[in-house]
């Protein structure tokens, strides 16, 4: 069967949705090509289920924080319940929701997997063994996101690890847990599975949270540490064996990945743990695309220009995490309203407005790309830290400010911990970076986002005042801090 649209994006995650979206509103005959669920991995496998197993803990810590509050907090979090309630926000697995959502926006659905064959054609295998033919009038757009990067590290693969997906999705808590990796997943799902009450051990090489200030996996080492996990810095795992369930001491309580899994430690420690979740990063899903048909390496992330044009193919388009440049829902997102719209315009003839921060370029991915880790405490940045900013020989200078001090916060919890740092570029006078780490510091972001997006002056910034009491009022004693430019 071969059928003929304006615009085929593989891939129906977060991203190939909204590309599709806007292509339609463009006036595109638009079609998307899944293989698993619509709504992809942030919907039912990342972001979604993964916030969902925090935030009972996160509730249950703010409020201990509470005089008055904590003594009201007297049972213990109810692991069954949490899992019960994130089975919902997951809608159960099921894609149901997003098909009527599909229908309603005029976006079409092709069920199997997609791969390019040739240029502007797609070949679907259909989950019936089928075959559909796809053509492409304007573009073709791979949507397709990332897997989890499993390191070659010695009988790894064959100890049956927990990825993100097993993490995010499992029915019942180990005992023990050991997580390799102190990036973000790490980090989170250590947060997540100490607050069920088991015991986790992070494997943490050169410590946490690596991309961020060096305060935040400071605090946020404090704060596992706090919740009961361990964090072991300075080692890497140098083998891994996993012991058949029926070796199990009591092999009732066997996980169902099988026994007991022991990680040899590059310093001699020996790790023992039920499961073990490597969160080591990410590897593009590119293999079985069919790349190689358009001269591109299956295996490969997909560079584009900030059109999320493929260099050298003016019809191919690769947005989202597949293309590496920031892999978070929101940003990917935003890629993809802005490719949307440049390939509308160009099958309308129009020329894309592709000069910086432009309607048809992803600018900010370079400048301002906004990230909450959801760990207690919580870290939330945007734009540059101390040291990206002196790597891009900015002159700059940075202000630090504990939150403890500003007095939302020393309502929001008795004796908060937690830093900001706001970070000015002296030539522009404006702010290109700022970091926030400690509790319900999430929303501060956005502030910060603006700031850095819109350029204010520094000296404008001194009018925007923020509500007492709030933790907004970091602004305040940042700016304070800086002093305010002569007149
Ligand atoms: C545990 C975890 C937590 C996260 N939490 C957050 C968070 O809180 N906030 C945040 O911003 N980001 C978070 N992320 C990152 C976020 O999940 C990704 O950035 C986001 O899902 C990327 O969207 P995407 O559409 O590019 O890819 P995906 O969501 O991976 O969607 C790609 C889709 O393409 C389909 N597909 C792939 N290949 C084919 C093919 N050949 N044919 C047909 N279909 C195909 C897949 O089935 C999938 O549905 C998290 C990631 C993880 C692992
Ligand atoms: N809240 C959020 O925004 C959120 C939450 C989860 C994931 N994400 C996104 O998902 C992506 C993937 O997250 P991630 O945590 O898997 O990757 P990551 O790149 O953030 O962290 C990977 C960590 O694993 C370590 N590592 C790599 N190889 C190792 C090895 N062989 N042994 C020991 N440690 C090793 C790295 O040093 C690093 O600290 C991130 O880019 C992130 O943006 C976002």
């Amino acid at each position: 069967m071969q059928q003929e649209f304006d615009l085929i994006v593989i891939g129906g995650g977060p991203v190939g949705e909204n590309v599709a979206d806007r292509a339609v509103q463009g006036g595109l005959s638009t079609v998307i090509v899944e293989h698993e669920l619509v709504g992809g991995e942030c919907s039912y496998w990342a972001c979604m289920p993964s916030k969902a197993l925090l935030r009972a803990g996160a509730a249950i810590s703010a409020a201990r924080r509470v005089p008055g509050a904590a003594e009201a907090v007297t049972g213990q979090l109810d692991v069954q319940a949490l899992f019960a309630h994130r089975d919902d926000v997951v809608k159960h697995w099921n894609d149901s929701g997003q098909l009527e959502w599909l229908d309603g926006a005029g976006i079409q659905l092709v069920r199997g997997h997609g791969r390019l064959d040739g240029e502007r054609r797609v070949a679907v295998d259909t989950p019936d063994g089928g075959r559909v033919e796809l053509l492409a009038r304007v573009a073709v757009v791979v949507a397709t996101g990332s897997d989890p990067l499993i390191p070659r590290i010695e009988g790894l693969a064959e100890a049956r690890p927990w990825a993100s997906r097993e993490a995010t999705s499992a029915e019942q808590a180990p005992r023990r847990l050991a997580v390799i990796g102190g990036g973000v997943v790490g980090v989170e799902m250590a947060a997540a599975y100490a607050s069920f009450g088991t015991e986790v051990t992070v494997i943490a090489r050169s410590g946490l949270l690596r991309e961020f200030e060096p305060f935040a996996g400071e605090l946020v080492g404090d704060g596992l540490t706090e919740q009961g996990a361990r964090v072991v810095t300075g080692a890497s795992p140098v083998r891994v064996s996993r012991a058949d369930a029926s070796d199990a001491a009591d092999a009732s309580a066997a996980p169902s990945s099988g026994g007991e899994v022991r990680i040899e430690l590059s310093n001699g420690e020996t790790i023992v743990a039920d499961e073990v979740l490597v969160a080591t990063g990410r590897t593009p899903r590119t293999r079985g695309l069919g790349l190689e048909t358009v001269g591109l390496e299956p295996g490969d992330w997909l560079e584009v220009d900030d059109t999320l044009r493929v260099p050298g193919h003016d019809w191919l388009y690769a947005v989202g995490d597949v293309n590496h440049r920031a892999l978070l829902t929101h940003q990917g997102k935003y890629q993809a309203r802005a490719a949307g719209d440049a390939i509308a315009a160009r099958a309308r003839g129009d020329e894309a407005s592709d000069a910086p921060w432009g309607a048809h370029v992803a600018t900010a991915d370079h400048h301002a790309v906004p990230q909450v880790v959801f760990s207690d405490p919580e870290v939330a940045a945007v734009g540059l830290t101390a040291a990206g900013a002196e790597e891009a020989g900015l002159r700059t200078r940075v202000l630090d400010y504990e939150l403890g001090w500003v007095a939302g916060a020393s309502l929001l919890a008795d004796g908060y911990r937690g830093t900001a740092r706001m970070i000015v570029d002296e030539d522009r006078g404006v702010v290109v970076g700022a970091t926030f780490v400690g509790q319900d510091v999430a929303e501060l972001v956005q502030a910060a986002t603006i700031a850095i997006v819109g350029g204010v002056p520094i000296d404008r910034l001194w009018h925007a005042v923020p509500a007492y009491p709030t933790m907004s009022e970091v602004w305040l004693r940042l700016l304070e801090a800086y002093g305010r430019p002569a007149a």
